[in-house]
């Protein structure tokens, strides 16, 4: 049995850092595991412009010790808006530091207030993002509540965004965070411009967990996690060594007050051990060889970015995740508070030499 495993270290195609003191608080946990993250524009107000998103870089760049801006690179995005311009998609593409633009259709999940109502608004700026090569990421539901909540990314595909793979067949797209048979399906027979983000909280868990003994608003994120037979899908999604499915962890923290709430805001924060989580799915599917290629390779190369030359250890061993964590002036609850896992990351590979 495998004991330890060094992979090529990882990237994280989906991220959320928040700002500020709360942004101060997270970075450590994505930058300690993870060589480059997109972060996700949804902030408020959100990113909209490349000069936000050029401030934005430059306070998680601050935010960074000296040794961890060596190892870890924060990847830009802007947040589609029905009015961004064409000419917005240039100056993102020209200033090299923005890797994607992020359609949350308006109402769609957390901050998406301010999202697109109705996509044939943005098809002059869809035009020039598949002209510069600049990916289009999607959260990828419906928003019309008539819509049952556990078939709005089904609905989602059928409806959207089948019609426009077929208007922009050039525009790389990510579907993030999928969820379900459906999107697994799809994704593995679109073209190749196509890929998707796999989270570790929907490879984990399926709709249960939601319920379990009770109301559990920290199992509680969009799109909510389905039924055990998608979950399947996605595990072999994630571990079949298809290139079109990566690393996306969607870590995205609240604070526990508003996640325990009245009307609980959607989120799950699982940066504090997102490698350690997926290598425990990978590990109970037999299959840790094909982590790797998830984790560090398949991603890398649909952003047509090089692949990271230095490494991570893992090792089979059991550490309690604490039950809260600082954030800001409040705190949070991390995935699997309070539980073993049994998979940690080694602090340095020199470490290990042992
Ligand atoms: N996934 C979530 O449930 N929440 C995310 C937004 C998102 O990625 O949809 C957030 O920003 O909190
Ligand atoms: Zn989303
Ligand atoms: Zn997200």
């Amino acid at each position: 049995m495998l004991h330890t495993l060094n992979i090529t270290r990882p990237d994280d195609f989906h991220l959320h850092l928040r700002d500020g003191a709360q942004m101060q608080a997270v970075l450590p946990f994505s930058a300690r595991q993870f060589g480059r993250a997109i972060i996700m524009p949804n902030l408020k107000p959100p990113i909209v412009t490349t000069e936000l998103a050029l401030a934005y870089r430059q306070r998680i760049l601050a935010a960074l010790t000296d040794e961890q801006k060596k190892t870890f690179e924060p990847l830009m995005t802007l947040y589609l808006t029905d009015n961004t311009s064409p000419e917005e998609i240039t100056r993102a593409k020209d200033s090299g530091f923005i890797h994607g633009i992020k359609l949350y259709p308006a109402g769609a999940t957390t901050h998406s207030d301010a999202g697109v109502t109705d996509i044939t608004r943005c098809y002059a700026t869809l035009e020039a993002m598949q002209k510069n090569n600049m990916p289009l990421l999607i959260h990828g539901e419906v928003t019309d509540p008539e819509i049952d909540i556990f078939d709005r990314e089904k609905v989602f595909i059928d409806c959207i965004l089948s019609p426009l793979i077929h208007q922009f067949p050039e525009l790389r797209i990510v579907l993030e965070h999928i969820t379900t048979q459906d999107a697994v399906a799809f994704i593995s027979a679109a073209p190749d411009n196509i890929a998707a983000t796999i989270t570790a909280h929907h490879l984990r868990y399926n709709r249960n967990e939601i319920f379990r003994g009770g109301v559990r608003p920290h199992y509680y994120c969009l799109p909510i996690l389905k039924r055990e037979n998608h979950r399947q899908a996605l595990i072999r999604a994630a571990t079949g060594g298809c290139k079109k499915f990566f690393l996306g962890t969607d870590s995205a923290p609240h604070t526990r007050l508003l996640k325990e709430n009245n009307c609980g805001c959607a989120g799950i924060f699982t940066a504090h051990a997102a490698i350690e989580l997926y290598a425990a799915v990978f590990d109970q599917a037999g299959a840790l060889d094909k982590l790797e290629a998830f984790a560090s390779f398949h991603g890398a190369d649909f952003y047509q970015l090089p692949r990271n030359t230095s490494s991570i250890t893992l090792q089979k061993a059991d550490w309690q995740v604490p039950e809260t964590i600082p954030f800001a002036s409040d705190t949070l609850i991390p995935l699997c508070a309070g539980e073993q896992l049994h998979w940690k990351m080694a602090a340095s590979t020199s470490a290990l030499s042992i």
